[in-house]
């Protein structure tokens, strides 16, 4: 592709994402298969770009005001992707010279007006500017920002800055064939470098991206993917051999995996969730990891038979609640300029019922724990307080007690809860709570 056939999918990828209710990394899978002819290359050229946008997406469109470009009043669509697209080039060094857009591309090609603002563009040695209110420099929804700042204070531009980097790939070690020195040396020999993650006993943080499904160590089921937060939430459960474990939310077996190991493939792990084609996922990462004693469930919802009949029989349930994934925005910046706050009213309903359902599994003297990938209170610690008063039976078992036994080190939060965020511990942003039910 010429470079201005790869900005000119690029616009269109971004345009399609925007108008997508999808995923942005299913929407450029779907533009990508419709068109087969972008080879391999230039399919990660434009995804780059695509997603360097979507990181700075805030800042770009705070300078196409700033700098009144001519379509600042309405940057929706084609044309809204266009202005930033050709404003990130101009950031990455790039002059969008008309010479780049001749023939086919010439209606990409900046007009005078446009090139105006890329000239003033190209003058500025930052993308910040003093002026950026901090929604614009940490790349959030305003209507998040008294949210935000309730939670972060004084912190609140550092962390969401670091929330707006791209994440590191880090991989859970499958204990069950592998230890964490032997899987290291495995995908040494493939050339691929990693580093033992600080908080997680069983993780390796890569020093770049690969594509794991060319890597033997991958293929053998010695390492999977998983965020480090998302490994010592699964770890937290303390799920153990012989036990009866429910994973209630178990989408396609990212924490199933995890527990399974902990469980050394003894006892019984029951993946529930209401989605099938999510758990049919999980089956091939199953047999990849060797795990045998998992049975998969779908449910109904709430009202589900098996509930009830299952109910005070599980040792362990980890309720990894469906939620506004306000932690993971560094994996998938798009998400965050979807969310409205009806979503967010609409989730914290959902756990509620959720997490009402799944404690009814669990045993007197079980634990109950309650995960999101998200930062805010209102899925997380406001959640477990309205939950605690209607559920006398349960009580909260402080992370700082058990962090020391289950994953040792010392504790990073100070508790009660599991708090973590890309600034504090270089996980993305997950929340956890232990409860335990009181045994009659
Ligand atoms: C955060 S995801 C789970 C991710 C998974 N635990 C992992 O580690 O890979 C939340 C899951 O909750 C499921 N879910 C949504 N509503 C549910 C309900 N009422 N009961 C059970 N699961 C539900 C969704 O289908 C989704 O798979």
């Amino acid at each position: 592709m010429t470079p201005a056939a790869r900005l000119q999918a690029a616009i269109e990828l971004l345009a399609e994402i925007e108008k997508s209710a999808k995923p942005a990394d299913s929407a450029a899978s779907a533009y990508f298969r419709d068109r087969r002819y972008i080879g391999a290359k230039d399919r990660r050229a434009v995804a780059e770009t695509v997603w360097r946008v979507l990181r700075r997406k805030s800042r770009l469109d705070w300078w196409l005001v700033h700098l009144e470009h001519p379509d600042a009043d309405n940057l929706t669509g084609q044309w809204g992707a266009r202005a930033r697209v050709l404003a990130d080039l101009v950031f990455e060094g790039v002059q969008p010279d008309p010479e780049l857009f001749r023939g086919a591309h010439s209606a990409y090609a900046p007009e005078p007006a446009e090139r105006r603002v890329m000239d003033m563009l190209s003058e500025q040695k930052s993308i910040f500017h003093r002026d950026m209110p901090p929604h614009v420099r940490g790349e959030y929804p305003e209507w998040l920002t008294p949210r935000l700042t309730a939670l972060f204070g004084e912190r609140l531009v550092d962390e969401m800055g670091a929330m707006r980097d791209e994440a590191p790939v880090d991989l859970r070690v499958n204990t069950l064939k592998a230890s964490r020195e032997d899987a290291a040396r495995a995908l040494a020999k493939e050339d691929i470098k990693s580093t033992p993650t600080k908080l997680s006993p069983l993780g390796l943080r890569l020093a770049r991206r690969v594509p794991l499904v060319q890597v033997q160590a991958w293929r053998d089921g010695l390492v999977e993917v998983q965020d480090e937060g998302s490994q010592l939430v699964a770890l937290l459960t303390d799920a153990r051999p012989g036990m009866a474990v429910a994973d209630y939310c178990a989408g396609a077996g990212g924490k199933t995996l995890c527990l399974a190991a902990a469980m050394e493939n003894k006892g019984r792990l029951v993946a529930c969730d209401v989605a099938e084609w999510r758990v049919d996922r999980a089956g091939d990462r199953l047999r990849r990891a060797g795990v045998h004693n998992v049975t998969k469930r779908v449910i109904g919802g709430e009202s589900d038979k098996w509930i009830k009949r299952a109910a005070a029989s599980f040792d362990r349930v980890l309720v990894d609640a469906p939620c506004t994934g306000t932690g993971t925005w560094r994996r998938n910046p798009d998400a965050k300029w979807q969310l409205g706050e009806t979503d967010l009213l609409e989730l914290v309903g959902r756990q509620k019922d959720i997490l009402a359902s799944a404690a009814r599994l669990t045993k007197p003297g079980g634990r109950l724990v309650y995960a999101t990938c998200s930062l805010l209170a209102e899925e997380n610690e406001d959640q477990i307080a309205a939950f605690l008063a209607t559920h006398p039976d349960y009580e909260v078992v402080p992370v700082p007690q058990l962090w020391g036994e289950i994953i040792g080190g010392e504790c990073p939060v100070p508790g009660p809860y599991l708090r973590l965020s890309p600034l504090g511990h270089g996980t993305d942003g997950f929340f956890g709570a232990v409860m335990e039910r009181k045994a009659v």
